[in-house]
């Protein structure tokens, strides 16, 4: 297809309702029950494709929990065997072997975590491209709908949690279970009485850090959407900012802007409010349970009980007991924030496609485009009909002009016939075939479309053209320029098709990317052609290339103009006079004006005053 986007026709307002918490902010904004089992469910399917690296990573946190283990093993034993017994060459052969214990910790440790970066990427780049690729099936009602900062935001800030919890969190999580149950393990084979009163502590941290898991993970939920609300601002008003400035609205935009910083700074600040109070809370249990250790291992010394050995090991078992802990308390809080990510993600990924190939859908190779509506009838949102049993019929190489008042329909005809948009009611057909049941990319390869507002892509011009047909040679793509009259100033940027264009071709003039555009729609080649004359004046010379381009491009295809051009008018094969999404009159140009209906009305009223040496509308 020679242009990828429609532009929609409403101006999203950039501070009205469909602005951040209006309706369409956010798909699930409304806090409805989730579920958190299942969310990581669907994460845990990302990653159990690669089963070597988890395996991997699983037995370097075994073998650095172990050593870690071993660590205040070793040092009971070097108090007891060694000090306290005077052996220095003993003691020196145990500090050598705890030196080596320790590097090999780090060792396993950092392999551990290289190995799970490496999944949790991979996890990550598969959610992503799944992602996208959700995207480029949905339809342009659900982009309709939506700001398009807010689906961005998915794409960005809520995989990057995923990320970060998939990368550190799951190494984490699972180290410091192994710890935990190690160090009770530990525990319980020094000393039953002593690890009694150490346990005693986990009850509580798990029933302190559910309690705030309660409480964070709609927090976090809420820290997402105003995070996502606030990159839809942002996305708008960037976009925008041309508008805003020759409004001089910039004030309100601040406020808007302000307005969603706060919403989006409250949302975080209540998240972290039960999210911080956790660390310290464990801390203090641990430090309760720490101290209750010490003195518990103290007077149970003095009885003889135990060992000084012992202690000392066994003090240093109860902070690393607190360690994990902490760890685990702290990741609950990521993990929250993960989850209310994820669900975003997955609320994109389980958007039905609207639009796409029915089974047995056939592909087109040739048509001859011939193009038929049948008592079309649709409506953007369900309630308000916008066309209204529209017929018509195009035969092969015709010129088909659009004509009607702002708002009639004429667009929507086209978005239907691309299937941008699927009809309500009736049917459209190609050469017999009803679209509906023709492969969806086929079916475009045959429309061209030619906006007067062209979406170029950041790119050189080359790229821009060829986008038309991606197998282009060079040779046909000067060619396709030549024939669109766009050589000829390509020729006099700096570096000629070679010359960078910044974003959507802002340092180009809208004349000059209409020319690529009808440059990319020769190359594409199309059997049907959908034209959007321009209706902003260009200058004159290059108005007269545009339309010269245009006749040639329409030379042997079936095309549908909607037009603002009396020569265009005058020339078609047909015109159809919308009106309130009904055809009110179709015909020729002279067969319409002797009618004397609502087209002379249309034509008298835009076209009186024009010069009979300007053949174009002055609209
Ligand atoms: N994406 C959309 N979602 C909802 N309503 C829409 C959408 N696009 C257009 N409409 C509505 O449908 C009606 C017909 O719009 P359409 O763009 O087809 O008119 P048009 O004849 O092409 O107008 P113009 O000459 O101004 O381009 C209008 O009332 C418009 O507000």
């Amino acid at each position: 297809m020679a242009e990828q986007r429609t532009q929609p026709r409403q101006v999203p307002p950039l501070l009205g309702p469909g602005g951040p918490g209006g309706p369409g902010a956010g798909l699930g904004s409304g806090q409805k029950p989730r579920d958190a089992r299942g969310t990581l469910r669907r994460i845990w399917g990302y990653l159990r494709h690669q089963k070597q690296g988890l395996a991997f990573v699983f037995l370097m946190s075994a073998l650095s929990t172990g050593l870690g283990l071993l660590g205040p093993w070793l040092m009971g034993m070097a108090i007891d065997d060694y000090i306290m017994a005077g052996d220095l060459v003993g003691l020196a052969r145990i500090a050598w072997l705890m030196l080596i214990v320790y590097l090999l910790t780090s060792l396993t440790t950092w392999l551990q975590t290289y190995a799970m970066a490496a999944v949790a990427q991979q996890a990550v780049h598969a959610i992503r491209r799944d992602l996208f690729a959700r995207l480029q099936t949905l339809s342009l009602r659900f982009f309709d709908q939506r700001p398009h900062g807010e689906l961005m935001s998915r794409l960005t800030n809520d995989v990057e949690n995923i990320s970060n919890v998939l990368t550190e969190g799951v190494t984490q999580f699972f180290a410091s279970i192994l710890m935990l149950v190690g160090v009770a393990a530990m525990m319980l084979a020094l000393n039953v009485r002593l690890a009694a009163v150490s346990l005693v502590t986990i009850p509580l941290m798990v029933s302190l850090t559910s309690w705030v898991a309660r409480r964070t993970r709609s927090g976090f939920r809420a820290q997402q959407r105003t995070l996502g609300e606030l990159n839809g601002l942002i996305e708008e008003t960037v976009t925008g900012e041309r508008v805003v400035k020759a409004y001089g609205q910039e004030q309100a935009t601040l406020d808007a802007f302000r307005k969603a910083n706060q919403a989006y700074r409250d949302a975080a600040i209540h998240a972290q409010t039960y999210a911080l109070i956790l660390g310290p809370m464990t801390n203090f249990v641990n430090n309760v349970g720490y101290a209750v250790v010490a003195c518990a291992g103290g007077w149970m010394a003095l009885l003889g009980w135990v060992t000084v050995g012992t202690i000392a090991a066994f003090v240093n078992y109860a902070r690393q007991f607190g360690r994990p802990l902490n760890q685990i308390a702290n990741l609950y809080n990521a993990i929250q924030s993960a989850i209310a990510g994820a669900e975003r993600v997955f609320e994109v990924l389980d958007e039905v496609p609207e639009i796409t190939d029915a089974p047995g859908a056939i592909a087109l190779s040739q048509i001859r485009g011939e193009v038929i509506f049948e008592d079309v009838s649709f409506s953007y949102d369900g309630k308000t009909p916008t066309l209204k049993g529209v017929s018509l019929h195009a035969r092969p190489g015709q010129v088909v002009a659009l004509v009607g008042p702002t708002g009639a329909g004429k667009t929507t005809i086209v978005n239907l016939l691309t299937r941008f948009y699927d009809v309500d009611s009736g049917r459209i057909t190609i050469d017999g075939h009803d679209i509906r049941h023709i492969q969806v990319d086929t079916l475009r390869r045959h429309l061209g479309i030619v906006l007067q507002d062209t979406f170029l892509f950041s790119g050189t011009v080359m790229e821009n053209i060829r986008y038309g047909r991606l197998d282009a040679t060079d040779e046909e793509v000067y060619q396709a320029a030549r024939l669109a009259n766009a050589d000829h100033f390509i020729r006099s940027l700096p570096q000629g098709y070679q010359t960078l264009l910044s974003e959507r071709g802002s340092n180009l003039s809208q004349g000059q990317r209409q020319l690529l555009a009808i440059a990319r729609a020769i190359l594409a080649a199309p059997q049907i052609l959908i034209l959007d004359e321009a209706t902003s004046s260009v200058d004159t010379r290059t108005e007269l290339q545009i339309q010269e381009a245009f006749l040639r491009l329409m030379q042997g295809r079936t095309s549908f103009v909607i037009a603002h051009r009396l020569s265009t008018i005058r020339n078609a094969d047909q015109i159809l006079v919308i009106r309130d999404g009904q055809v009110v009159e179709r015909g020729r140009h002279e067969e319409l004006l002797a009618r004397r209906g609502f087209y002379h009305q249309l034509y008298t009223s835009q076209f009186h005053f024009v010069l009979p040496e300007h053949p174009y509308s002055p609209a």
